[in-house]
């Protein structure tokens, strides 16, 4: 596609930073303004070369840019939304890539002029770390962006976003705020705030001493405790901004929950064993529908990079 003049990154950690690694690597911007709230986050972005322009303002990065990419926590979308308003400049195409949509679109879309066009979206790929060294170049590719856009929101300018994830390799899906704080409450942030408390738990347990936990942590545990090390700023912010969905997610998983306690204390293994097969079938579909490499590609980048 046709390079954009300027586009702002605003937020440099794991998203902000491997998108200005992918942006420079399809050369996608003529120029890259990278702009974070913190001065030693900003210095190390650019110790990384990640931009071609830095900034601590947000509201001076976004002047003139023709993309602003928003990848901060999401309970920090409001005020970033507010900070860069008066620079937006007319027909700017302005998105984010935050996990949680409704409340971000709550929270950003008062703020946005007429004539700047706001497209939600989401990036369906990431890993436990967190920070302007974790990103890397192709974090997107193979992956699912999900754009979020208001009914009669710019065709134009849509297009023009799903081609910009297109060419870093992303799949574009579109859906309505709602429907995918839904979806996405169970396949990414129960799994996270499942992770969260079983190794809660486990620290927890008096009779289970820290060495033990780690001496004999198997690859089910291990699994856990790698969602587990996610950024907690962003977690807390993820259970926070998608409250309603979580706990309607968490109701029906402590019912199924109550339903394999019972199954197990009245010894009804012909239960437990359809419950299993069926789970097995579903890593079967996942494998088959060619999605196994991603969670394969999470534990390899979780493996090899620093936070
Ligand atoms: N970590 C992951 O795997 C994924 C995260 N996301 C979403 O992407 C967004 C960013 O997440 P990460 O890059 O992982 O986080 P991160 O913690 O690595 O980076 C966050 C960045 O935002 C900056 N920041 C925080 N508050 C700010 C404010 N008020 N103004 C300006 N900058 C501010 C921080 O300095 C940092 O540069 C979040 O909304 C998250 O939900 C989406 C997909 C995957
Ligand atoms: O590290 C993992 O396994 C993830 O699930 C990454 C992730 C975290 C948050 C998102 O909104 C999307 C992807």
């Amino acid at each position: 596609m046709k390079p954009f003049e300027r586009v702002t990154l605003i937020g440099i950690g794991l998203i902000g930073s491997s998108l200005a690694r992918d942006i420079r690597a399809h050369g996608l911007a003529k120029e890259i303004v990278v702009s974070t709230r913190s001065p030693e986050t900003l210095r190390r972005a650019e110790e990384l070369g990640l931009g071609d322009r830095y900034t601590t303002s947000a509201a001076d990065a976004a002047r003139g840019a023709d993309l602003v990419i928003v990848s901060v926590p999401v309970g920090a979308s409001g005020t970033v939304a507010e900070q860069i308003a008066p620079s937006l400049k007319q027909g700017a195409i302005l998105t984010d890539v935050g996990s949680t949509k409704a409340s971000v679109i709550a929270q950003m879309t008062p703020h946005v002029p007429e004539g700047v066009h706001f497209i939600p979206g989401h990036p369906i790929a990431g890993t436990e770390h967190s920070g302007p060294d974790a990103g890397f170049a192709g974090l997107f590719a193979g992956r699912w962006c999900i754009l979020t856009p208001a009914e009669g929101a710019d065709e134009q300018a849509i297009e023009s976003l799903a081609s910009f994830w297109r060419t870093l390799g992303s799949k574009v899906d579109r859906m309505t705020p709602e429907h995918h704080d839904k979806v996405l409450a169970i396949v990414s942030h129960l799994p996270h705030i499942i992770a969260y408390n079983i190794v809660g738990t486990a620290d927890d347990l008096e009779t289970v001493t820290e060495s033990e936990v780690i001496q004999y942590s198997a690859s089910g545990f291990r699994d856990f405790t790698r969602l587990a090390a996610s950024d907690p700023t962003m977690w807390r912010d993820v259970c926070l901004h998608n409250r309603d969905a979580i706990l309607e997610m968490l109701a029906r998983f402590s019912e199924d929950l109550a339903y394999l306690q019972r199954a197990i204390r009245w010894g009804e293994g012909d239960k437990l064993f359809e419950l299993f097969a069926r789970t097995r079938a579903v890593r079967r579909s996942i494998i088959e529908a060619g999605q196994d490499v991603e969670a394969a590609d999470f534990g390899r980048h979780g493996l090899s990079k620093k936070n």
